[in-house]
């Protein structure tokens, strides 16, 4: 072999060494594209778990959606995720406090209630061990709060009118002899407004059906009794446990957030240690290369024959071939730890996504759940504001025969005040299943307070509409009700209006309630459209 093939010979060995590192920086270039892909993700999913949690949390996570984007530096990144960190510990504070508030309140209330003369002695223990059971600070759901302490109020309320209801009986006995009956009107006020309160409670399904069976038994009562205040206790018992409830899901959903926020943290910091200690071992490697390659040259110029450069030249390739594996097995060696910890962070995001899909599904439950009526299982007044809202929107973009009815039961309290409260209830879900089945999928169908239901229609003329709604009124007065033995019919008034321009949501509404209130002066039992 001749000396120019064997020079040759070494160098093609030497480019494929080169080709080889080349190879093996270009898949660490790729990994890192796949761990940026994985972060990106991730805050991806964070950001939709923390929307509207604080408009900081928002802007700082937008923040970061940008780095990620634009591949900033990692240094950057790690920064954003540390300030990040220190938001979300500040959020959590935050709510820490509310819920002490929550709780102080929750304990001042029971405090004066326990003050209360007349309380039940059975009242008085279930209220004890209440409060002895809820003297920690719970991560109670904020929006129990005001229910909670309206119906500590109520409870409150009932209490003191028990004490005064005992003193002007006295006073009214020795006048009027008619004690008796001052109690009943008070009490069915009272009754009246604690229902309607627990008719706005939506609790998991569990604690629901308690509340609703505890519903039907105060609805039942008749007297200012020690039952009656201890299913009040009772109430507050169910609120408390199906708090006790969120509270455990949400700490642990947060501290699996946290957690896996700190892990995260921990590999882009790992990340950037690699990275530096690499660029440094490859800044050292490129260095003494130089030095080859520069001590290659000068052997070249100041060799005087062909065959001692021959004989340095290869020293000198055997040092630089040497060289180049000792980077390419340190390129490997540190291709192998990414490709570790990207396997590490892969398992992280999967876990992290199972969790955030359980808690979104709940939240979606919740969400829904807040939009229905618990009785009938209908959408509820607030979910009618939203849906009315959106469609006035979409009636001034482009007009359209937008149309609302509101429907009421004719003597509906005659119901409740012959057959009771249970057989009310269950009028109002037989009439509620009517309603859905009477008409088309496509009208919007919610119940807007007490014996009243609200339609929205959104594509009939006045013809169609009067047609549809007259069936409706039929079919409702046919349902075959049979209450105690007696065979009962209802009927419902129904006034109707289609929205014109330059309506809002207020004046339509006001049209269609005037129309239901002609229908009911007229007669009941009918259908009257508004002009
Ligand atoms: N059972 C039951 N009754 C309810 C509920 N919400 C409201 N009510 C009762 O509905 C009745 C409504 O009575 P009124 O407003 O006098 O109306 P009405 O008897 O239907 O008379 P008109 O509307 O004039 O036909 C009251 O007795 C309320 O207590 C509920 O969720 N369940």
């Amino acid at each position: 072999m001749s000396e120019k093939s064997v020079i040759q010979n070494q160098l093609k060995q030497l480019k494929t060494k080169l080709d080889a590192s080349i190879n093996a920086r270009s898949q660490i270039e790729d990994d890192f594209n796949k761990r940026s892909i994985l972060l990106t993700e991730f805050i991806a999913k964070l950001s939709r778990l923390c929307k509207g949690l604080d408009l900081e949390l928002d802007n700082r996570l937008a923040k970061l959606r940008a780095l990620l984007k634009k591949a900033a530096p990692l240094p950057d990144i790690e920064k954003e995720i540390t300030n990040l960190s220190k938001l979300l510990n500040k959020q959590a504070s935050k709510n820490e406090n509310n819920i002490r508030n929550m709780h102080n309140e929750f304990h001042q209330a029971g405090a004066m209630l326990q003050k209360a003369k007349g309380l039940p002695p059975q009242a008085r223990r279930e209220l004890r061990s209440l409060l002895t059971e809820n003297t920690e600070s719970k991560d109670a759901l904020i929006q129990y709060v005001p229910k909670l302490s309206e119906l500590l109020s109520i409870y409150s309320e009932v209490v003191a009118a028990k004490d005064n209801i005992k003193v002007s009986g006295k006073d009214f006995a020795a006048t009027n002899g008619n004690s008796a009956h001052t109690n009943n009107i008070d009490l069915a006020s009272y009754i009246n407004k604690f229902i309607s309160i627990l008719n706005g409670i939506t609790l998991s399904d569990k604690q629901q059906q308690k509340l609703n069976k505890l519903k039907s038994d105060f609805a039942n009562s008749s007297s200012m009794d020690e039952t009656l205040l201890s299913k009040i206790v009772e109430v507050f018992n169910i609120v408390a446990a199906d708090m006790e409830q969120e509270r455990k899901t949400a700490k642990t959903f947060l501290s699996t957030l946290s957690g896996a926020l700190s892990k995260v943290q921990r590999a882009v910091k790992s990340t950037i240690t690699d990275s530096d200690e690499q660029k440094e071992l490859h800044e050292k490697i490129n260095q003494k290369l130089t030095i080859q390659i520069g001590e290659m040259t000068s052997v070249v110029e100041s060799a005087t024959s062909l065959t001692e450069a021959k004989a340095e030249l290869n020293d000198k390739i055997e040092g630089i071939a040497q060289t180049v594996e000792a980077k390419s097995l340190n390129e490997l060696e540190y291709f192998t730890s990414l490709e570790q910890q990207l396997k590490t962070m892969q398992l992280k995001v999967i876990e992290l996504e199972k969790q955030s899909q359980t808690f979104e599904k709940r939240l979606i439950e919740q969400q829904q759940k807040s939009m229905l009526d618990a009785l009938t299982k209908l959408n509820n007044r607030a979910s009618f504001d939203e849906h009315i809202a959106k469609q006035m929107v979409r009636y001034h973009h482009k007009p359209f025969e937008l149309a609302i009815a509101v429907l009421d039961i004719d003597d509906f309290k005659r119901i409740n005040d012959t057959y009771g409260h249970t057989a009310g209830d269950k009028t109002l879900q037989v009439i509620a299943s009517t309603l859905v089945k009477s008409l088309d999928d496509n009208v919007f169908i919610a119940r807007y307070g007490g014996e009243e239901f609200v339609l929205v229609f959104d594509s009939l003329s006045y013809g169609d509409l009067m047609v549809a709604l007259d069936s409706l009124r039929n079919n409702i007065a046919k349902l075959p009700f049979k209450f105690k033995n007696n065979k009962v019919s209802m009927t419902t008034s129904i006034g109707v209006t289609h929205i014109r321009k330059g309506d809002n949501i207020h004046k339509a509404f006001e049209r269609a309630d005037q129309a239901l209130y002609q229908a009911k002066n007229k007669g009941k039992n009918q259908v009257i459209y508004s002009q």
